[in-house]
């Protein structure tokens, strides 16, 4: 069965009341990236190139507007110079007082609109870092589900997810550029053109001024957009290493262990000022040059507009209004070195959201799975390998096969590839070899949901933070509340649930507080099998439950009117005696397949013995 990707209505689009869909996001295609996942990695669409993918999907929308109104503030702001050389011209010259009104009334009409203007492009700005902020929140919840297993073996997934956070920067950093930089931008490039046809000196007064500030952003900025990312990796090291303390806080709590807590911040915080510094010597030396060149060049500005007033080529004026440009350009312009480093932050913030972008994503290809009508799934495993690391295979050459209906134990020492042959049957993991087929179909062959639509796995604990109800259905609004009651009985929880004054709408924590570790395992068993699949994996799941619980369990998985096969990997004698066939691995390989007739266990333990492999309990 495929599942609908359905639309939700929290991340739709909050303006254009459409449902957010999948499109390119900070440089990649919604599946089947190939990145490696980790922080800042080296390779990838630049920040720069991930920035101008985010912004084309706006281009379209509103950015066109807000580039046009800020165009429109930009020469409307003109109009304070122009007015005030105006009036000096007025005054010198003994002119009438009507002018002057004329004059005043017509500059508050300029500014009016430019404040108009103003207010319109403020309004945009919020409009497009609303949609920022769903476009990545959309896109990480279409992505983040479908994230390749193997991305988080060497990385911690929740802290990669920290990244996020990075969304908030890009909405400032944009709305501060889109408000301010174009306007500082257009207002400079503007009042430097009026200059120039002031006089054919101011002109080249202007273009050294332009090329000054050329050199401040480009050669002093050089390598600035790498001590930002620096920083900011250094920053997430920081942030990581105060979460695993929260995550682990027993491991913690041994006796020296808050002096360790200390010692590794304190070490991931130097880490963090040594980059800060780097970084900051830049933006420093940006400032120094920028703040030096208002000096020159304003009092510059001063002697050679002076010295065209005296030399009667230039109106007092025009001297008065060339200051007042120069002067707002200048400051505009030291005003961007905080802009710059809002712009290095930007490209740090992408940067880190194009890691989380990055995750390599799970196939999206494949056909639907075909009833056969048959109750129980047939699994064959034919000659897979598997390593995690290619060169050292943990699964070698590993034959198994599941007839529709059998119940089926894999048994064997700790490390020989149990749960790693769980991850290949339930296609987390891609054998680098061979074929699993579910029904005589290649499991390669089939779309991942229909696979996983069939088989069920139960491995590890996985609570969400929501109710017991949502922790079983997950989503599966096809499955009845009566559906998961019965998963719940069978499972031997719905007692236990309907104890809890909240019953099923209980709310649970991470770590499935109120519920007990047992009760959390059961509930892992119910949210397996509530959706009656065909192939029941189970990952030692019974191992760590009493025994009443256990039998109880067991009675509903081994009930042969139930519409699984099951593969079950335990150390328990007790599960494994329940099983048709028993399946031994062993460095990667099946050692061993017994069939025990009912009550031999000892036939089992006896050959373990002699092998010199693992027990059991
Ligand atoms: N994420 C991983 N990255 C690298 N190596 C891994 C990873 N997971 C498992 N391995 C290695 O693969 C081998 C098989 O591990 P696996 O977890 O499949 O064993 P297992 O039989 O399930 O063991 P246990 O009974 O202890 O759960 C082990 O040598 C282990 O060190």
């Amino acid at each position: 069965m495929v599942l609908p990707l359905a639309p939700c209505n929290a991340l739709r689009d909050p303006d254009a009341d459409e449902p957010y869909r999948g499109r390119e996001l900070l440089g990649r295609e919604r599946a089947g990236g190939h990145g490696s996942g980790g922080d800042h990695h080296g390779h990838g669409p630049s920040p720069l190139k991930r920035l101008l993918g985010l912004l084309r999907l706006e281009v379209s929308r509103d950015l066109g507007l807000v580039v046009a109104y800020a165009v429109g503030v930009g020469i409307l702001s003109l109009a304070t110079p122009l007015a005030i050389e105006a009036v000096v011209t007025t005054v010198a010259l003994n002119l009438l007082l009507q002018q002057l009104i004329v004059l005043t009334l017509i500059l508050f009409g300029c500014l009016a609109l430019a404040a108009l203007l103003r207010v319109l492009q403020t309004y945009m700005v919020e409009l497009v870092q609303r949609r920022l902020f769903v476009r990545v929140a959309a896109d990480l919840a279409y992505r983040l589900p479908r994230v390749r297993i193997d991305a988080y073996d060497r990385s911690n997934g929740p802290e990669l997810v920290n990244r996020f956070f990075d969304v908030m920067t890009v909405q400032k950093v944009a709305a501060l550029l889109l408000l301010d930089g174009i306007s500082v931008v257009l207002g400079a490039g503007i009042g430097l053109v009026v200059l120039a046809f002031y006089h054919p000196f101011l002109l080249g007064f202007d273009l050294v001024l332009l090329l000054s500030m050329t050199l401040i952003i480009w050669l002093l900025g050089r390598g600035a957009v790498t001590t930002s990312i620096q920083e900011s990796i250094a920053k997430y090291q920081v942030a990581g290493g105060l979460e695993e303390i929260a995550r682990v806080p027993l491991a913690y709590k041994v006796d020296g262990g808050a002096d360790f807590a200390v010692d590794r911040t304190d070490a991931a915080t130097r880490r963090y000022l040594s980059a800060r510094r780097r970084h900051f010597v830049i933006l420093m030396r940006q400032i120094v040059f920028a703040l030096g060149l208002q000096a020159v060049a304003s009092s510059a500005l001063l002697g050679l507009g002076g010295y065209l007033v005296i030399r009667e080529q230039l109106t007092l004026g025009q001297l008065v209004a060339a200051e007042l440009i120069v002067a707002t350009v200048l400051m505009s312009f030291t005003k961007l070195g905080k802009h710059l480093e809002a712009w290095y932050d930007l490209m740090a913030a992408i940067d880190k959201l194009g890691v989380l972008v990055d995750l390599p994503l799970e196939r999206s290809d494949g056909e639907v799975h075909r009833e056969t009508g048959v109750v129980g799934a047939a699994l064959k495993v034919k000659d897979i390998s598997y390593g995690y690391d290619p060169h050292h295979p943990v699964v070698r050459h590993l034959d198994l096969e599941i007839k529709p209906g059998e119940r089926l134990a894999v048994i064997g020492p700790s490390g020989s590839g149990k749960s790693t042959l769980v991850d290949l049957i339930y296609g987390l993991r891609q054998p680098t070899s061979g074929t699993i087929e579910l029904d005589g179909v290649n499991t390669r062959d089939l779309r991942l949901e229909s696979l996983r639509a069939e088989v069920a796995v139960v491995k590890g604990l996985e609570v969400i933070e929501d109710t017991i109800l949502e922790n079983v259905r997950m989503g599966r609004l096809w499955l009845s509340l009566v559906d998961v009651r019965q998963a719940l009985e069978s499972a031997g929880l719905l007692e236990e649930v309907a104890r809890l004054p909240d019953g099923m709408q209980t709310v649970l924590s991470s770590k499935g507080a109120p519920l007990s570790v047992g009760q959390t395992r059961r509930l892992m068993l119910a949210r397996a099998i509530v959706g009656d699949p065909r192939l029941l994996v189970i990952d030692e799941g019974l191992d760590g439950l009493d025994l009443d619980a256990r039998r109880r369990l067991m009675d509903t998985l081994f009930d042969r009117s139930a519409p699984w096969s099951l593969l079950i990997v335990s150390h328990s004698q007790e599960v494994v005696a329940q099983c048709d066939r028993v399946v031994i691995l062993a460095d990667g390989h099946v050692e061993h397949t017994l069939e025990p007739a009912p009550g031999r266990m000892r036939d089992i333990e006896g050959w373990l013995q002699e092998a010199g492999l693992c027990r059991l309990n």
